[in-house]
């Protein structure tokens, strides 16, 4: 379970304080993939970083019953000096993770062939996308967390056989993906959530979502 208690959080521009969560409450429960939508520029990536602890809040609490991944295309914890496989061992340990599956895994996943032992600073940005993907698929999680806005890849061998790998994950996991639009949610989540006004409101089902974020956008 992923909960958030009365949670605020906002930027200081210089001119203006730019309100991301205004005392929002909400739960993600396990088996219960959500998708999250809201307009570009409002909090999506900020929504996300939050829910894994990449972002403080500034006021409220988050608690975490549940092993949550890093967002999906996240690079923080990869280093562009280290090869691909030098990455996914070191994360593997930190894991406490075999470093031999994890590696062996990342490598027939992400079909880089040499590159995958050459620095990561050697990379296209898709390359970087699928070892990326392929990590997050490699480690365990309770909870995936998908950022519409990251680098994806455009490789369909690839996207076939990640998202065939994520699906299988999905039926004993659960995915947060946040997006501007609703097409992208329909194949991830039944359950969705509009973040408006610093507030998260949540329905059982993404059509009704829909309607709310329809009314906001176009109306
Ligand atoms: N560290 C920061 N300091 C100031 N403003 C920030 C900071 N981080 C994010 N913002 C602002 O907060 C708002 C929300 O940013 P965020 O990246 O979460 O939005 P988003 O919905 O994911 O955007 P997009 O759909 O364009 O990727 C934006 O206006 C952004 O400029």
């Amino acid at each position: 379970m992923l909960e958030f208690s009365g949670v605020s959080k906002s930027f200081w521009t210089g001119e203006r304080r730019k309100v991301i969560l205004d005392r929002a409450s909400f739960r993600v429960d396990i088996g219960y993939s959500m998708g999250i939508l809201a307009p570009n520029g409002t909090g999506k990536t900020t929504l996300i970083k939050m829910m894994c602890g990449l972002e403080k809040p500034d006021e409220g609490t988050i608690t975490r019953n549940a092993r949550i991944s890093f967002p999906l295309g996240f690079m923080g914890g990869i280093l562009n000096k280290l090869s691909a496989k030098e990455n996914a061992r070191y994360i593997a340990q930190l894991y406490g993770l075999d470093p031999d599956y994890v590696e062996a895994f990342c490598r027939w996943v992400c079909g880089i062939e040499e590159y995958f032992d050459m620095p990561v600073g050697t990379y296209s940005g898709g390359m970087k996308a699928r070892f990326n993907f392929s990590l997050l698929l490699a480690l365990e999680f309770d909870i995936y967390l998908i950022d519409e806005g990251m680098p994806s890849s455009t490789d369909a061998e690839f996207n076939r056989r990640a998202g065939g790998i994520l699906a299988e994950r999905m039926k004993n996991s659960t995915v947060v993906i946040v997006s501007h639009q609703a097409t992208t949610l329909e194949k991830f989540a039944r359950r969705a959530a509009v973040l408006r006004d610093g507030k998260l409101y949540q329905f059982d089902t993404l059509e009704e979502a829909k309607q709310l974020y329809d009314y906001q956008t176009q109306g």
